[in-house]
């Protein structure tokens, strides 16, 4: 049971980590108990919050927003390949999937999150009975100099009857019809991406290295006193092939501007929109040529937020480079061979830091 904030303020032993982190509480805890001022453990340095003077916010631009109705027009596929190239960044609109699938995997990770502290944290790293499920919050807290303020859920799809074993009833079927509603529009943006790097044909072996696993997250940013002072996700790169990612209506995310590393864009919430963004393995699959950018969600002060990505990933065993057809004109290869395992969790082991995580296969 969460302490009474007077309890807590009259103690000077109480461990807010312990009780977030360890305890299953999550930030959503913290929330909960109403507290007025941000916890000193989630004071990000001056250089990670949004509204610093090194940091321009371009409200005024966006990243593009692609109708995919048309979608044997060849200026679709364009469009594809050239936001992956300058934006790496995108949004897709009448792509197929209904809106309901929308509201019902958003309801779910309300419900999930609603859930108390001790339904929860059977779903954590130390208490799942599998790994490939993950309740938890902020991201690498046991490596981080300051939390994030987020929890989040996440769900390794391996079948459905592995779903209907161990995901969390509270969400499980809702994520799944997600996930699988998202399969076309998945295959479809592939094929487009491929395209344009002179890959002919995605065969069984070249689906299974751009799709060949997917996980979904469901993220949970409660209301966040002083959420100036703090960040809801860090400077990060996405490890997987494809983000597809569905978010509510209240916004925050921000996306860095590709020619001025300064500039931050917004991603304005769209109704039925999903937000399309390369990831690094994408970015060495093609050697360089779609760009996996940088991105980060600010706190929020009034509201709570909800967003769900699944990530289209490598097969953990998986060796990724720059593939051979991207390499047939003379290219020079600018990444090297890595098992896609080691990439994940060399990312997983370190706090956000932004771009870095891919040099890692750098050449
Ligand atoms: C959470 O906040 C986030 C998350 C993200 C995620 C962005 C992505 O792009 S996720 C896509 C990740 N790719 C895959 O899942 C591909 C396939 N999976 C794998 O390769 C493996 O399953 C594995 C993820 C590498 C785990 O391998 P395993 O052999 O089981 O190794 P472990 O020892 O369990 O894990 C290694 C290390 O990583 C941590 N970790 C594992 N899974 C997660 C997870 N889902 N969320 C958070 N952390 C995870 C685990 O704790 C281990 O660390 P230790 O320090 O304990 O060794 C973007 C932004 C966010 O804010
Ligand atoms: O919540 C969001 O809008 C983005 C979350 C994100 O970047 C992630 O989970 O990797
Ligand atoms: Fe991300």
């Amino acid at each position: 049971m969460a302490p009474s904030l007077s309890t807590i303020f009259s103690s000077n032993t109480w461990n807010v980590k312990n009780f977030v982190v360890n305890e299953g509480h999550g930030v959503k805890g913290l929330a909960d108990m109403g507290i007025e001022t941000l916890p000193k453990q989630y004071i990000q340095p001056l250089e990670e919050r949004i509204y610093t003077s090194n940091v321009k916010l371009a409200e005024e631009l966006s990243i593009p927003v692609i109708d995919m109705s048309n979608w044997n027009d060849p200026n679709v596929a364009n469009s594809i390949c050239n936001a992956a190239e300058k934006w790496g960044f995108f949004q897709i609109v009448n792509h197929g999937i209904p809106i309901q699938v929308f509201e019902n995997v958003k309801d779910a990770t309300h419900r999930f999150f609603a859930l108390p502290a001790e339904e929860k944290i059977k779903y954590s790293k130390e208490y799942s009975s599998t790994n490939n499920v993950r309740f938890g919050t902020s991201f690498t807290p046991q490596a981080e100099q300051a939390l994030e303020w987020k929890d989040y859920l996440s769900l390794f799809y391996v079948s459905d009857e592995e779903a209907a074993d161990f995901w969390p009833p509270a969400c499980r079927d809702e994520a799944l019809q997600f996930m699988k509603k998202a399969n076309l529009v998945i295959k479809r943006l592939m094929e487009a991406l491929m395209k344009g790097l002179n890959v002919k044909e995605v065969d069984e072996a070249k689906e299974s290295l751009l799709m060949g696993s997917k996980r979904i997250n469901l993220n949970y940013y409660p209301k966040c006193p002083n959420p100036e002072l703090t960040v809801g996700v860090g400077r990060h790169s996405d490890v997987s092939t494809l983000t597809i990612l569905l978010q509510d209506n209240i916004g925050g995310l921000y996306v860095r501007k590709l020619d001025n590393d300064s500039t931050w864009l917004p991603v304005p919430p769209i109704n039925g929109a999903l937000v399309i963004n390369v990831g690094d393995a994408l970015q060495i699959l093609s050697n360089g040529r779609y760009k996996s950018i940088e991105h980060r969600v600010i706190a929020n002060g009034s509201n709570n937020r909800v967003s769900v990505p699944i990530f289209v990933n490598p097969k953990p065993n998986d060796v990724i480079g720059p593939l051979q057809e991207v390499l047939e004109n003379g290219e020079k290869p600018v990444y090297k061979q890595v098992l896609y395992s080691d990439y994940v969790k060399h990312f997983f082991r370190k706090a956000h830091d932004g771009k870095d995580t891919v040099d890692f296969a750098k050449i």
